[in-house]
């Protein structure tokens, strides 16, 4: 769907993009996650063909971009950075000019595409309102609105939850997820750890211009061949386990070996556990890896995570 190689952007001295080689396959959410300034808007701009790159080749859909911007956008939905609307003017009013700009449908069918969009990201019943009333988050959600005029197979989203209080967010995800499950891929900009965690299916990091990490989610956070227990008695499972004990914090060790094998010898010795997985590292800790200290100017994990993480390993991509 995105793929681009040796992309670099200056902007005289200041290299925003510094030869990224980006991999979106179908059917991903790909999550671009970077620290504000790290470059993720001139990217997505070269994707859409906005701005040349200095060097470097983009396709998107299968073609060079800007040269096939004419075939390729109106099967794109895109947002960028606020999207503008005129605010005088009700919501569903400023879908309708955008829908009657570009190649979304026939006319008659207008009234019908855009409550179905205003429906989607939640706005129904203040599609009549004038724009200008309308809070960043619902400015935000009709520009989404506005992107899924044409049913993209694509969605290109540069921080598309900016704006969003926790409830918006988690609607915006789930809106994400649905869109997935009916086969539209996403390439998602933020600098949200957190967002970047409970949607992507495959994770790019930038930092100072350039992709220092890019892999499917699932390799990212597969599983060390470590094993997590809790237990009441942590010097009777050190004593059992020996030399296998990777590192211990009170009640919790980290032990060499798979479940089976070390619950095996905890049973035997009738050592009591209360807790006992796979070890896996979380993307915070593979992010910091590899983007090092600018990888603090990624928002945590913590930060504006919009309740509880939605969906489960198995719905996600792999490959
Ligand atoms: N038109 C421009 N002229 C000069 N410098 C620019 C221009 N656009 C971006 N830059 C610079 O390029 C770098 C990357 O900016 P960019 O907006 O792509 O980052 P970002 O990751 O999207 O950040 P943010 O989340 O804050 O938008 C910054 O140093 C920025 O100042």
């Amino acid at each position: 769907m995105i793929r681009t190689r040796g992309v670099t952007k200056r902007f005289g001295r200041v290299t925003a993009v510094d030869d990224i080689d980006l991999d979106v396959q179908p059917g991903e959410i790909y999550g671009f996650l970077g620290a504000n300034g790290s470059g993720k808007t001139t990217t997505v701009r070269m994707l859409l063909g906005l701005v040349l790159p200095t060097a470097g080749e983009v396709e998107v859909l299968g073609e060079r971009m800007p040269r096939g911007g004419r075939r390729v956008l109106p099967r794109v939905g895109a947002l960028i950075e606020g999207p503008a609307f005129y605010g005088h003017l009700p919501g569903a009013e400023n879908l309708s000019l955008l829908d009657a700009s570009g190649p979304n449908g026939p006319r008659r069918t207008r009234r019908a595409r855009i409550a179905e969009v205003l429906e989607q990201v939640g706005l129904a019943g203040v599609g009549s309102r004038p724009v200008k009333g309308y809070s960043l988050g619902m400015r935000q959600r009709l520009g989404l609105a506005g992107a899924l005029l044409r049913r993209p197979e694509l969605l290109i989203l540069d921080e598309p939850t900016n704006g969003l209080d926790p409830q918006g967010i988690v609607e915006i995800r789930d809106l994400l997820l649905d869109l997935h499950r009916t086969g539209t891929t996403v390439f998602l900009s933020s600098h949200l750890l957190a967002e970047v965690e409970q949607l992507a299916t495959r994770v790019g990091v930038l930092s100072r211009g350039r992709l220092v990490l890019q892999d499917t989610f699932a390799t990212l956070t597969a599983p060390t061949g470590a094993t997590v227990i809790n237990s009441p008695d942590p010097d009777a499972a050190v004593r059992v386990l020996g030399g296998a004990v990777l590192s211990r914090d009170g009640e919790r060790l980290v032990v060499h070996g798979e479940p089976d094998a070390v619950n095996a010898r905890l049973v035997t010795a009738q050592v009591p556990v209360v807790e006992l997985v796979r070890q896996r590292p979380t993307l915070e800790e593979v992010v910091l890896a590899a983007a090092g200290p600018s990888a603090d100017r990624i928002d945590g994990s913590g930060v504006n995570a919009g309740g509880p993480r939605r969906g489960d390993q198995a719905r996600r991509a792999t490959g």
